[in-house]
């Protein structure tokens, strides 16, 4: 069954298309990676179908219900959640209360949504960084509190924007393992990365995009031998 189905999304701003036609699927508890070169409009597109902008064009379609025109805090509520490339956590409150934010958006207790949070924070592997401030975290951290913060929302889909950028190896091999851990808990995921091997290793399915457009669609190893990604992608990554 499809938890998510993009059809026919365009994003226009002014005149140029951020995103154009594309259209794909996501099976409910399947990983689905989304690559392209710098500009291509992976972004865009986690901001439409999360409701951060409206699509021009096109249908968003997240667990058999239309998601057009909602507002991300409701997207959020019926179960999709982003990460930001950029982590902006709430630099002055504990790394457990900055989750807490997170778990707010399922109950209006604090005392649950502290239970939560903790609970999020264990998941990540940072329950003994609990009561630290989350401004002071390094890079690797704030990203896994990203990550948890996300999850406390409760969803059913994940969506992560570039959630390696910026790590060391040994710090994206925790990340991929994490993200193999929520696959393992059900949840469904969309993942945009820059690092291919890390891509081909999480996704059950990659969608390429360059300049707007999809350019193909299909398991890692089908993706990874197409000579237009290559030419498109790879080309330019390994120039
Ligand atoms: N709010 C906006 N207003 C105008 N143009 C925008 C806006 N957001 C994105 N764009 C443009 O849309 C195109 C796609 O950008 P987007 O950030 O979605 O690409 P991306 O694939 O995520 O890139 P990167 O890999 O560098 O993060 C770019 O040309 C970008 O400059």
């Amino acid at each position: 069954m499809a938890m998510l189905e993009i059809s026919h999304v365009s994003k226009f701003f002014g005149g140029l298309a951020a995103n154009s036609d594309v259209s794909f699927s996501v099976e409910a508890g399947s990983i689905m990676g989304l690559i392209g070169p710098n500009g291509a409009g992976k972004t865009t597109l986690f901001n439409c179908i999360t409701g951060y902008y409206p699509p021009s064009r096109g249908e968003v379609v997240f667990d058999g219900r239309r998601m057009n025109g909602l507002q991300p805090d409701r997207v959020c509520k019926l179960g999709m959640v982003r990460t930001w490339q950029k982590v902006r956590p709430l630099a002055k409150l504990s790394v457990v209360d900055n989750v807490m934010v997170g778990a707010l958006a399922r109950t209006s207790s604090l005392r649950k949504a502290r239970e939560m949070a903790m609970e999020q924070l264990k998941v990540v592997r940072m329950e003994h960084r609990a009561a630290f401030p989350a401004g002071g975290l390094p890079i690797g951290e704030r990203k896994k509190l990203e990550v948890a913060r996300a999850l406390a929302t409760g969803p059913k889909l994940l969506l992560l924007d570039e959630v390696m950028g910026g790590l060391n190896p040994a710090e994206s091999e925790e990340i991929i393992q994490l993200i193999l851990d929520i696959k393992a808990r059900g949840l469904t995921q969309m993942v945009i990365e820059h690092d291919m091997k890390a891509i081909m290793r999480i996704s059950d399915r990659i969608v390429v995009l360059t300049s707007g457009e999809k350019l193909t669609e299909g398991t890692p190893q089908e993706v990874v031998n197409n000579q237009d990604v290559i030419d498109a992608y790879l080309g330019e990554s390994h120039a």
